[in-house]
């Protein structure tokens, strides 16, 4: 099994372009399935999950092309309403198929993805909406089976919980139903607003994504788009943090700087400097330690979940003490231990992390858990004494274009190993 290398006390320094964002390809990738017509996709990036994603839609017969980041799907071929176990329980974003399948097809058949790592992570709300808009759906055999006589029906939608997953599925449902759809308690999160924007190119009619309250005006069909991918917000962070972290000077480009908001401004109250371009964030930390920073994580526009670990990391070497409250995931603390084990003084209370920042960390063995706590083992190795060794790194390949290559062109030192 590969392994990350990191040999620590590099300051990072210079310029890191920004891939496509996973959280967007994913639905987008999926949309393709609402149309027989071919759909291009640009700045999509080459990740262990879109893999995944290419080889679900080929299995249930789309042709697929990538070539560098432009993916092509054609869907005029589909013969199979099918998604797997093999390949949902590897990436639980599969269950957004459900949704344009059925709408597209009338029927779906799709594995239940379970829960993982990081929380149960229920699909109550996608299905609940799903059966709202008149589908008929039981569960056998560990798979979701969903028709639907004729068209799905458009119905006005309410959401206990704010959900990124169902709100893209109703969406894309909703996209092909007879009628409208009002998506109420809808999530904001700029990968939705990506999503409204590529089915409104394909022909949808999709209002309001951004806000709480979404409408969707159904239509007959849906059409090709060419669509560039929005860039991905939680790698910028991450490459943010680590700068911050040793004390560097790092440029994004290829940046979006307006869906980073809540993690700007803890970085610029840990102390960096940050500037914003159009397409591009500088921080500057001029050397210094930063500050320790109070998180809690929310639905967007508030701080996001993903960049929880990466704070808890900035957080054990900063000066003072920093809470860590995670509300959106029961079990998002899982690199807590493995941090502890280089060093780190954090105590865990209920779903508060509370960081006593320590100027140094210790180089050790740990293992990676989940995508986002790999990344803040990641950088936690940046700034340890020594080697650090992160055991099973196949999470960190869900979510980051070449990380080790793109943090070494920084000046870090890592290597990857088997
Ligand atoms: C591929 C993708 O985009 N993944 C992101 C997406 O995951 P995902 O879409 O799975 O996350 P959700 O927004 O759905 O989950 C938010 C909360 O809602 C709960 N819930 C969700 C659906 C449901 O039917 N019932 C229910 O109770 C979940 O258990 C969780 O507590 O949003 C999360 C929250 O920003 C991010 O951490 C993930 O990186
Ligand atoms: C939790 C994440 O992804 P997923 O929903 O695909 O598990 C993530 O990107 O941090």
């Amino acid at each position: 099994m590969e392994k990350l290398s990191i040999q620590g006390g590099s300051v990072l320094q210079g310029d890191v372009v920004i891939s496509g964002a996973k959280n967007a390809a994913l639905p987008l990738l999926i949309a393709s399935l609402l149309t027989k017509q071919k759909c291009r996709f640009t700045n999509v990036p080459d990740l262990r999950d879109i893999t995944t994603t290419l080889d679900l839609l080929s299995i249930m017969g789309a042709k697929t092309t990538r070539e560098n980041d432009v993916v092509t799907i054609d869907n005029s071929e589909l013969n199979s309403h099918v998604a797997p176990y093999e390949l949902v329980k590897t990436m639980r974003a599969s269950i957004l198929v459900l949704g344009p399948i059925l709408a597209h097809y009338g029927q779906a058949e799709v594995s239940l993805p379970g829960g993982c790592a990081i929380g149960a992570r229920p699909v109550n709300l996608h299905l609940n909406g799903l059966r709202q808009m008149g589908a008929n759906i039981v569960m056998e055999e560990g798979y979701v089976k969903a028709s639907v006589d004729g068209r799905l029906k458009g119905a006005r939608i309410f959401m206990d919980v704010v959900s990124v997953g169902a709100t893209e599925n109703l969406m894309m449902a909703a996209a092909l139903a007879e009628g409208s759809t009002v998506l109420e308690n809808a999530a904001r999160e700029p990968e939705i607003v990506d999503l409204a924007n590529c089915l409104n190119q394909m022909g949808a009619r999709v209002k309001h994504a951004g806000t709480d309250k979404i409408t969707i005006e159904g239509v007959a069909e849906l059409n090709a788009c060419d669509y560039r991918v929005l860039p991905d917000r939680i790698e910028t962070g991450t490459f943010l943090v680590a700068a911050a972290v040793t004390g560097g000077k790092v440029k994004c480009l290829n940046a979006a700087p307006e869906t980073l908001d809540a993690v700007l401004s803890k970085l610029r109250e840990a102390g960096a400097i940050v500037e914003c371009g159009d397409d591009w964030i500088e921080l500057d930390m001029q050397g210094k330690r930063p500050a320790s920073v109070n998180i809690k994580t929310a639905p967007h526009p508030g701080f996001p979940t993903d960049m929880q670990a990466q704070f808890v990391a900035l957080n054990v070497i900063a000066s003072g003490t920093g809470v860590v409250t995670e509300t959106i995931f029961e079990n998002r603390f899982m690199h807590v231990p493995e941090l502890q084990r280089m060093g780190a003084v954090i105590d865990l209370e209920a779903n508060n992390a509370v960081c006593r920042g320590h100027s140094s960390l210790n180089g050790a063995q740990v293992m990676a858990t989940d995508l986002r706590a790999s990344a803040s083992l990641v950088i936690a190795g940046l700034v340890a004494k020594g080697e650090t060794i992160v055991d099973r790194i196949y999470h960190l390949d869900r979510g980051y274009e070449c990380i080790e290559a793109k943090l070494n062109g920084l000046g870090a030192n890592i290597k990857r190993v088997s």
